[in-house]
């Protein structure tokens, strides 16, 4: 387990614009919304996806949500589906998915994730997507690529990794890891995120303004937003976590989930090339 100082070094990697590039070669991303009453969580991951960078970013709602999301959303795009087979179908040509937030905790999400599993895209697994394998975890890593991303809050790991949850943070992310054979970002007030190869990271700048309801699900956006541009996928992680905290910090008192969004393009002024930062 090789612990890397300030988060590795994704500042390098981080994904720009090429200047011949259109949306669709920008990164494109999917969020799975939750019902018509729990659309509010697959918006903010959608919106923060967008703001890092992604080209195209679509929420996928059932028919019944739509009228709600269409009415609160402008670049992001609302598409419905009707069953985990077209959701499939829909998203063949994705480059990543976002699905837990709020998604709900039915066999819904467990056949939305046995589709999803299925187009390749990369997989940023949250919230309800992970908290619905609590009794069989095993059948959730079967369908993950190494490229694919659990983001477990202490509550969602203690569900999967029962027996890892009694361990160094460092330690659990990193057999974590290895079991789901994906990456594992392990939230908390020192997030850690491992890789199956080995890499782990602690993120060295979390902020206790993050503490407050959907910061996670804008996270799950973030890092689905630059995988969707294909950077690693741990880089990624890396990447969401550290420029996801220092959004709060520079908010401060009275940060919601609703503020990070449009807090990540003066972060990524301050991180872009000298020809590519705004004039
Ligand atoms: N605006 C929205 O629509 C929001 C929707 N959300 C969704 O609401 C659902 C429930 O999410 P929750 O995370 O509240 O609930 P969970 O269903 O994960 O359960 C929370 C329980 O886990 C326990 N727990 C233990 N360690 C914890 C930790 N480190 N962090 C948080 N809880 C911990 C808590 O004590 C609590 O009893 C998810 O689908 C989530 O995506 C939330 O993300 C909040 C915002
Ligand atoms: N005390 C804290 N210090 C730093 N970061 C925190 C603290 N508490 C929570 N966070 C961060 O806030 C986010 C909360 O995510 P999560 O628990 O999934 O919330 P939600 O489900 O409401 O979106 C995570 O990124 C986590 O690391």
């Amino acid at each position: 387990m090789t612990v890397l100082p300030e988060a590795g070094d994704w500042r390098s990697r981080l994904p720009w614009s090429e200047a011949d590039t259109h949306k669709h070669a920008r990164g494109r991303l999917a969020v799975v919304s939750g019902p018509a009453h729990r659309t509010g969580a697959a918006r903010l991951a959608a919106r923060a996806a967008l703001r890092i960078g992604a080209g195209l970013v679509r929420v996928m709602a059932s028919p019944a949500a739509i009228p709600v999301l269409a009415a609160s959303l402008e670049a992001v795009m609302v598409e419905p589906f009707d069953g985990a087979d077209d959701l499939g179908h829909r998203l063949r040509e994705v480059d990543a998915v976002v699905i837990g937030p709020a998604a709900g905790m039915g066999e819904e999400t467990v056949g939305n994730l046995h589709a999803l599993a299925r187009t390749g895209a990369v997989l940023v697994v949250d919230a309800d997507a992970l908290s619905v394998f609590e009794s069989h975890p095993d059948d959730l890593f079967a369908l993950l690529d190494r490229d694919d991303v659990l983001t477990p809050h202490g509550g969602e790991f203690v569900r999967l990794f029962p027996d890892l949850a009694d361990l160094p943070s460092t330690e659990a992310a990193a057999q974590a890891s290895v079991r789901a054979d994906a990456v594992v970002l392990l939230k908390g007030h020192e997030t850690v995120i491992a890789a199956p190869d080995g890499r782990v990271a602690v993120n060295p700048n979390g902020s206790p303004w993050l503490a407050t309801a959907g910061t996670g699900d804008v996270l799950a956006g973030m890092i689905g937003g630059l995988a969707a541009q294909h950077m690693d996928s741990f880089d990624a992680a890396c990447a969401a976590a550290w420029i996801h905290a220092e959004a709060a910090r520079r908010f401060g008192p009275g940060l919601i989930a609703e503020d990070l969004p449009d807090l990540i393009p003066g972060i990524l002024a301050g991180l872009a090339p000298k020809d590519l930062r705004p004039s």
